[in-house]
């Protein structure tokens, strides 16, 4: 199953720089792992802002669920999944 999702990262200006950037290094290890077992298809930054939209393949809903609430900077985003079904006048076979 495919899915959107768009994810808005907001950090506090006051929260700690040390923690925040072992946050992101935990989320870019997590991320690309994802990227590399073929569950986070992919991630795109939006432009100017501290924001992706990602394109994930996952089993169920459960699934995706369980992958977005372990992002180490789940706690900062405010995230809107969409749910994809294949174009029927898509010419590729895949949508890589
Ligand atoms: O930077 C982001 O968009 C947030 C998050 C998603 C993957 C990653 O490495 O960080």
């Amino acid at each position: 199953m495919l899915f959107m999702v768009e994810m808005d990262v907001n950090i506090p200006l006051d929260f700690d720089a040390e923690e925040a950037a072992r946050l992101k290094a935990e989320e870019k290890a997590y991320s690309q792992k994802l990227q590399a077992d073929g569950t986070w298809r992919h991630i795109w930054r939006k432009t100017g802002l501290y924001s992706n939209v990602s394109i994930f393949d996952v089993a169920s809903n459960e699934a995706l669920h369980d992958v977005l609430m372990a992002l180490p900077l789940y706690p900062f985003m405010v995230m809107k999944v969409t749910p994809l079904n294949r174009h029927p006048s898509a010419i590729r076979d895949d949508d890589t």
